[in-house]
């Protein structure tokens, strides 16, 4: 039997609901296929942890996530903590110290859900955002001065470098020729930031001159949330820089249908290092001990684990498992018009999965 060795973190907040949930949903995944089996091990990493030892996670902890095959994590964020603070010490931590600079975020209109758009441009909505997730923005580059002076100064330094825009595009560039439309979008804002944008856009010149039959488009940044919105089923795969993929991707999400629903894989694609697998939203503040987290974003990101495991027939029976609990629509979260909890919506994941014959799953389409 394969065995897949899986770090879970489920972090803070509903990061921790929502990857409860997802380890159910894997469990009964392997359990119905027989083929395959999860060596799961868990991690306290998170706030509770800062509150206990002044650290997110060990001083040795990226180093010990590198011996998994995946890294499936809740997420990061504390009312009573600052946000600077858990993010750098443990998401951001992980995504750059293992080198995870490809971050995969795919949208798309789950069956029967409506989202805000007019539903004949909703329909539309078939987009892969892929966000730089090294560098750019959030490069941690700057510092403060003169603390509580009159002159005091805060300094965020993005940094774009040859080679880390290289790499992404060039895997935005693949994985846009993957999918059938052969479409890219490269975003920046080259006309106000004129130097890290501009060598971003010469590089991506360069990159995109080995993919002839890639059909690519620039937009500035501004102007592509108006595209989204107006025009979805002219957009098929994105390239963006850190700070504006995560503005999109929330914008995709929610274009969607909810927050809740986003996925995404932040991944090595090298494989040297393990990649990490996360639903694309926060510890959600208001929804803490309520129960009623979305588990869809983080089940679509264990079918993105999936697909990086080589499962890629199980990645479709979840798929499919999770599409049949959207088609039937009776058991929803409150995001997205229902009144179930977050356990229901699994049990019903669950049962769709037991239920679903492998042969019907075959013809179910894959993530991205
Ligand atoms: N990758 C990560 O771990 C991320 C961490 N954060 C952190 O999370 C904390 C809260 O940040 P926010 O900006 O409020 O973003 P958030 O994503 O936690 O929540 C934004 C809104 O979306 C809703 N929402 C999020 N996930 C949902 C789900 N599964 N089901 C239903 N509704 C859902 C929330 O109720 C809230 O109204 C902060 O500490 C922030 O730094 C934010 C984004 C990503
Ligand atoms: C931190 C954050 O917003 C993200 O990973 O999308
Ligand atoms: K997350
Ligand atoms: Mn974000």
């Amino acid at each position: 039997m394969r065995r897949h060795k899986i770090a879970l973190i489920p972090g803070d907040g509903i990061g921790s609901d929502v990857i409860t949930a997802g380890r159910e949903v894997l469990d009964a995944l392997a359990a119905s296929d027989g083929g395959f089996g999860f060596d799961f091990e868990s991690f306290d990493w998170g706030s509770d942890r800062y509150r206990r030892t002044g650290k997110m996670m060990p001083e040795d902890g990226v180093d010990t996530l590198r011996g998994f095959d995946a890294i499936y994590f809740g997420a990061v964020g504390d009312p009573k903590i600052p946000d600077h603070i858990t993010l750098w010490e443990l998401r951001l931590a992980i995504c750059q110290g293992l080198d995870q600079y490809a971050n995969v975020r795919p949208s798309r209109l789950l069956p029967n859900i409506t989202g805000p758009l007019r539903p004949e441009l909703g329909r539309e909505i078939d987009w892969v955002i892929v966000r730089e997730n090294s560098e750019g923005e959030y490069a941690g580059a700057g510092g403060r001065a003169h603390r509580g002076l009159p002159i005091e100064v805060g300094i965020d330094v993005s940094v774009f470098t040859r080679t880390g825009i290289e790499r992404v595009c060039r895997f935005a560039c693949e994985l846009a020729m993957s999918r059938p439309r052969r479409k890219l979008t490269i975003v920046t804002k080259s006309n106000a930031q004129r130097h890290g944008m501009v060598l971003w856009d010469e590089v991506c010149k360069g990159v995109i001159k080995d993919f002839p039959e890639l059909d690519v488009d620039w937009m500035l940044v501004d102007a592509m949330t108006m595209r989204l919105v107006l025009r979805p089923g002219t957009v098929d795969t994105v390239l963006a820089t850190n700070l504006h993929a995560d503005v999109l991707s929330d914008l995709a999400s929610a274009l969607s249908g909810s927050l809740g629903i986003g996925a995404t894989a932040n991944l090595a694609p090298d494989r040297s290092t393990p990649s990490m697998f996360e639903p694309i939203h926060g510890s959600g503040f208001d929804l803490i001990g309520k129960g009623i987290a979305n588990p869809i974003g983080s089940f679509w990101s264990a079918v993105m684990m999936l697909e990086h495991l080589g499962e890629t027939a199980a990645a479709a029976r979840l798929m499919a498992a999770i599409e049949q609990v959207t088609a039937e629509g009776t058991t929803l979260t409150p995001d997205l018009g229902g009144t179930a909890g977050t356990a229901e919506v699994t049990a019903a994941v669950i049962t769709a999965l037991q239920r679903q014959s492998v042969a019907a799953a075959g013809t179910t389409r894959s993530v991205a």
